[in-house]
């Protein structure tokens, strides 16, 4: 027997004893007074957590709510500890305000390690606190208005390709998977604005590399592989640590960051690199001013950051954009009406006009409170705490909650998407696409019923000191996207059967084919 397999196995057993113990610990908790969804939604092994990657984005956690209420609990796979499921935005908010206590599961760090490197989505504490405090200038508004000039360069370009894609032939309309162009068109922002490298509208050797391995990644998080992979680890935390090549293999982004960016950070030290407006270079040149022994950014930081809003940058504002052009497509009204704002200035958009267009902004709201591009996210209490509600909660054996206790170790899952459609807070037509509802007066409810975000009543950027970080560029990346693309061509609905899962963000899926949304786009006549 190898020396790995008996290590492996005094690890499992030792697992074992420490769950076994956990459980008899955990069945005391307040927790375990919270309403469950029924047991013929969950396997024995799997607990209810199949049910939840089988449906759509969210689809289960939405029908629990409006059955058991805002908070309730659900069975965790392999015999872990029930997980609390947070609709409400009292608790949610507590939760996210209080990042360090409320931590993301530590088994996964190593693995956004080897996929990011260590920048501030790995960083956790102090450390992750000092890092979002250097890198917070590189997002102010003026930071974000200083991108405007690339991201309506790379939105015009996008715009050229796909004229060009609808007209082959001398057609004037066209049926073609939007994923590919948005999606390339975001990494060609990201790249610019993140260290100025253009990535070539998805056709640079390292755009193909990000695209494949992307695309890779889309297919496995929605096969039975991508189910389990996050469960064994929770259950196994050592296993990422294990001297195995393909779990210690750099991630695709964090290669090309160190390749690509790292070479600008040689240049920067030999002083033969001339400063640009990208982040990077912001970064530098505030490295560059700072006195001795004051906190800066080290390079492997930099480089690490810079892998990081490749990936969390690019895909996030891609879905958004596919999404809100579906919606579009299905409510042709909702379109016209965006077009005709759009048209009523003759002028070319810039960042303060484009952000003076009522419509627009209600339609970049809808499509973001819909189709949250994280559709959930996790988390885990470090110490004992108490949680606020919105509303009381009343339990199967009677007992009504004002708060909720909550034991250190407790897991979280908080559906963003369920936060943003809570028939309670938003009304009956909390599922429709319906621009109105954010111009009428009463369209939607007080700012203080509303989920809490840094973009006022959508809680799709999360909530608190680990909010997105990137959100006012995303917003005018979806922005300025929309714009170009609802000006230039007219979108239509297939008979197409396009679902959304999450794998590992938000993806339109047509049957087992990841990353496929098919659009009718008719050429609008230039102005
Ligand atoms: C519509 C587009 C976007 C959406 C919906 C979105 C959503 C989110 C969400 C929900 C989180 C919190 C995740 C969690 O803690 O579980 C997050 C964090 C983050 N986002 Fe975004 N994001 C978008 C665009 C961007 C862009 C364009 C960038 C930067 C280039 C960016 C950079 C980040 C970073 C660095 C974090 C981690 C912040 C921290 O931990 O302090 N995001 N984003």
């Amino acid at each position: 027997m190898s020396l790995l397999t008996t290590l492996g196995g005094l690890l499992l057993s030792i697992q074992l004893v420490v769950l076994l113990f956990k459980y008899i610990q955990r069945r005391r908790w307040d927790v375990n007074k919270l309403p469950s969804p029924s047991s013929k939604h969950a396997s024995w092994i799997w607990g209810h957590e199949l049910a939840i990657f089988k449906h759509e984005a969210c689809e289960m956690y939405g029908s629990w709510a409006a059955l058991l209420g805002s908070v309730y609990r659900v069975q965790a796979a392999m015999f872990q500890p029930d997980i609390v499921v947070v609709a409400d935005n009292a608790a949610a908010s507590h939760i996210f305000q209080n990042p360090y206590n409320y931590v993301k599961a530590p088994a996964f760090l190593p693995i956004v390690d080897k996929l990011l490197g260590r920048g501030i989505v790995w960083a956790e504490g102090d450390e992750h606190k000092h890092q979002r405090r250097l890198l917070a200038p590189a997002f102010t508004i003026n930071a974000v208005k200083g991108m405007a000039d690339d991201i309506f360069e790379c939105a015009d370009k996008l715009a050229g390709r796909l004229r060009a894609r609808v007209s082959q032939g001398g057609n004037i309309q066209s049926v073609l998977n939007i994923v590919p162009y948005t999606s390339s068109c975001t990494l060609d922002m990201v790249g610019r604005i993140a260290f100025g490298h253009d990535f070539g509208a998805g056709e640079s050797v390292e755009a193909k590399e990000i695209g494949a391995s992307w695309h890779q990644d889309v297919m496995l998080g929605h096969s039975f592989g991508g189910f389990l992979a996050p469960i064994i680890i929770n259950f196994l935390p050592w296993i990422p640590r294990l001297p195995v090549k393909a779990l210690q293999t750099d991630g695709v982004a964090k290669q090309i960051a160190k390749r690509l960016a790292g070479r600008i950070l040689d240049e920067n030290r030999v002083g033969s690199h001339s400063q640009g407006r990208d982040i990077l270079s912001l970064l530098m040149e505030d490295n560059r001013k700072k006195a001795t022994g004051e906190a800066k950014l080290t390079d492997e930081q930099l480089l690490d950051n810079v892998s990081t809003f490749i990936m969390v940058g690019h895909e996030t504002t891609a879905a958004t954009v596919n999404f809100t052009l579906l919606q579009l497509s299905r409510n042709p009204e909702a379109q016209r009406k965006l077009r005709a704002e759009l048209n009523s200035t003759k002028e070319a958009l810039d960042y303060d006009s484009i952000n003076k267009l009522t419509y627009l902004d209600a339609v970049a709201r809808e499509g973001l409170r819909l189709h949250p591009a994280a559709p959930r996210t996790e988390r885990v209490a470090v110490r004992d705490d108490v949680i606020p509600l919105s509303a009381p909660i009343k339990t199967p054996g009677g007992e009504t909650l004002t708060s909720l206790p909550v034991k250190a170790g407790q897991v979280f899952h908080i559906p963003f998407t369920v936060l943003n459609t809570n028939y309670r807070v938003w009304g009956r037509d909390a599922h429709m696409f319906k621009p109105e509802r954010w111009l009428e007066a009463d369209g939607v409810p007080q700012q203080s019923e509303l989920p809490r975000g840094p973009w006022v009543g959508v809680s799709t950027f999360c909530d608190g000191p680990r909010s997105c970080i990137g959100w006012r560029l995303g917003l005018i990346e979806l922005k300025v996207l929309i714009a170009t693309l609802v000006r230039n061509f007219e979108f239509q609905s297939t008979d197409a059967d396009i679902k959304q899962f999450i794998s590992p963000t938000l993806q339109p899926f047509v049957g087992d084919e990841g990353g496929v949304m098919p659009m009718r786009l008719s050429l609008v006549p230039e102005l």
